[in-house]
């Protein structure tokens, strides 16, 4: 029997990708409910338990009802796309290069909690210096990001293209979360391996689908005698092999005199560059990837991949 797949929130921003993403396969079943019916909880309820991997694409409050619904005998696995569930211990967090091992947790756990689009990119570039000692744990990090509009979910779409919405926003440019208490913080922190939160500024452009993610260091504030080689040197290592992150040379990075946010919509991978002055003191770290992809529904199918395979 083919294992039965529900998308609950299938007709929102990232339940739409992933359903997009699901046609056209054969080795699963799919398991739907009409558009009209979306909020009808006994449906809802019902697919949830009948199906062998459920996938949340619902704000907060919505999952945590979703997950209640799942009786407590019940054997569906669960692949949540908000944030309810990141930080906590008894959810793999869902970012499969994160550290070696974390393939095999996602594809062996019940219950996987997808990564925040920014914290994606800031995880990506932070991490691997954690793990190798070449960023102290109470080093000043800060995470500067733009994202592409359909972060935002529905409602921030229509109010960036329809200017007949009460609440149009015009601007082709803006910064938000200017109380520096965004909720991707505390899953920055925790899978950063930060003990200091991170100061996160993001902003969101007028595009639909883009991201990057910056991380820039003073390298005199680091471990060791450091420079951007061996900083270069422990993220490509970290990722090699690895299908969805791609690290770009040196000599790419060095050569970058721009990085289009736009790039990789529409994909499903992510890119590293590192950046830096020529006088050796700093570094800019720097992600590129589509907030709906490797950020939100590339990633959930990637996970559900996973842990079919298991
Ligand atoms: N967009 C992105 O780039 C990313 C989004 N995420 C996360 O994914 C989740 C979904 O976000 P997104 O797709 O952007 O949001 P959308 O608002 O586009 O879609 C949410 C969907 O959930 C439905 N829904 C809301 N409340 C309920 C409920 N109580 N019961 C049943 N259905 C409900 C909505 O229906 P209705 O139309 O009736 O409101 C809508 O179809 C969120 O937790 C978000 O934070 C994660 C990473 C990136
Ligand atoms: C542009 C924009 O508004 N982005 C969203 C985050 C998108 C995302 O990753 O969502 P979740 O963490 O909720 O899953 C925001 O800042 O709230």
């Amino acid at each position: 029997m083919k294992p039965k797949i529900f998308i609950d929130g299938e007709h929102g921003t990232t339940g739409l990708q992933i359903r997009t993403r699901l046609a056209g396969r054969d080795d699963i079943n799919v398991i739907s409910i009409p558009e009209a019916e979306r909020r009808n909880d006994a449906m809802r309820e019902d697919r949830l338990n009948e199906a062998d991997i459920a996938i949340l694409c619902l704000p907060d409050g919505a999952s945590r009802q979703a997950v209640g619904m799942l009786g407590g005998s019940n054997s569906t696995r669960v692949i949540d796309t908000s944030t309810a569930f990141r930080t906590d211990a008894g959810w793999a967090y869902g970012f499969a290069e994160m550290e070696r091992a974390q393939a095999e947790r996602i594809a062996s756990a019940r219950f996987v909690a997808n990564p925040g689009c920014y914290p994606t990119g800031a995880i990506a570039l932070v991490r691997p210096l954690r793990m190798e000692n070449i960023l102290p744990s109470d080093y000043p990090v800060t995470v500067n990001a733009v994202s592409g509009y359909t972060g935002g979910g529905k409602q921030l779409i229509a109010r960036m293209e329809d200017d007949t919405n009460p609440d149009h926003i015009g601007a082709p440019h803006f910064a938000y979360a200017l109380t520096l208490r965004h909720k991707h913080l505390p899953e920055m922190q925790e899978h950063g391996l930060l003990d200091r939160l991170p100061l996160f500024t993001p902003s969101v452009g007028r595009f639909p689908q883009g991201m990057i993610v910056q991380v820039p260091l003073f390298l005199d504030l680091l471990n060791g005698e450091m420079d951007i080689a061996k900083i270069h040197a422990a993220l490509e290592a970290h990722y090699a092999g690895q299908p969805f992150v791609d690290v770009a040379s040196l000599e790419e990075s060095a050569s970058t005199e721009r990085i289009n946010a736009e790039e990789l919509a529409g994909t499903d991978g992510m890119k590293l560059f590192v950046c830096g002055s020529p006088d050796g003191a700093h570094v800019n770290l720097i992600a590129l990837l589509d907030n709906l992809g490797k950020g939100a529904s590339g990633a959930a199918v990637q996970n559900m991949n996973l842990m079919l395979a298991s």
